[in-house]
């Protein structure tokens, strides 16, 4: 298959966001966060949405992170902005590790809210060893994400760790074997369809500024009292009286 652009593609109510350079690992070349961005942006607009899965091509790499020849001259704005884009994403956001996962591709991953991974598939977050500090949000999303006594592991002493690690450390929520991932991702994409979508948004953002520590308890009781008015519980909860 040649190398491209990431994809989207729309399959009912979710969106597929794939990484589709093989021959080189998902490398994430400069112009694809523009590529991505604007995925983003056609995936926010699409009516009915309910979660947005992003995944690699190939059945070895997830990503192998940003262009290497590219991190001098063209590792600029456009790598975070994408990132934090995705961080954004109003909905549901799954990573699907269908392999291994290099350097900024860990930081994409970390902006989804579930990573599930495969069997025999490793991290490494190679900046230290290459001498890049790494970009302030990256380094926020490692520590909120992974905690500091991790983010410390990757970063300074940039080793590579496995299956079992990354789900130790809660990179991933689940490894499955490679034939199982799309069946695994079915799994949480169904539990997302049965939730409440506008409750999913002001929880998915109330819990995103929580963690960034910067939020407004009020505007979150005000979500919480709105959804204790909503038409929607009050039909869920009637649902739920009316079973035997
Ligand atoms: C802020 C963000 C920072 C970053 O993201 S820094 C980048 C961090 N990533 C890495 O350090 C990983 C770099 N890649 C590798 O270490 C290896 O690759 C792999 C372990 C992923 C795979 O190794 P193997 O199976 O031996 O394949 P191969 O021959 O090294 O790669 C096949 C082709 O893919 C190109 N490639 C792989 N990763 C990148 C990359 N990140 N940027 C640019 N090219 C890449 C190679 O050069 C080569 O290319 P050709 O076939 O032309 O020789």
């Amino acid at each position: 298959m040649q190398d491209r652009e990431p994809s989207l593609e729309f399959r009912g109510d979710v969106a597929f966001l794939t990484l589709r350079r093989i021959s080189q690992h998902n490398r994430i070349a400069p112009d694809d966060c523009t590529v991505i961005g604007g995925h983003l942006r056609q995936a926010v607009a699409r009516e009915g949405l309910r979660a947005l899965v992003l995944t690699g091509a190939g059945d070895k790499t997830f990503s192998s992170g940003y262009t290497l020849g590219a991190i001098r001259d063209q590792l600029d704005s456009r790598f975070e902005d994408m990132l934090d884009e995705l961080e954004r994403f109003p909905l549901p956001t799954i990573c699907a590790l269908n392999g291994s996962v290099y350097g900024g591709a860990t930081d994409l991953a970390l902006c989804c809210d579930f990573r599930i991974g495969v069997t025999g598939s490793r991290f490494l977050m190679p900046a230290s060893r290459i001498g890049l500090h790494y970009y302030p949000g990256g380094i926020r999303r490692y520590v909120t994400v992974l905690g500091l006594a991790a983010a410390k592991k990757l970063f300074l002493a940039a080793q590579a760790i496995h299956d079992e690690e990354m789900l130790r450390i809660g990179f991933l929520q689940e490894v499955v074997d490679r034939q199982d991932l799309m069946a695994a991702v079915e799994r949480y994409l169904e539990g997302i369809r049965a939730c409440e979508p506008a409750v999913l948004r002001t929880m998915k953002a109330d819990l995103m500024q929580v963690a960034a520590g910067r939020y407004d308890e009020a505007a979150l009781r005000a979500h919480y009292e709105a959804s204790l008015r909503s038409e929607a519980l009050a039909a869920r909860l009637e649902t739920l009286a009316a079973r035997p």
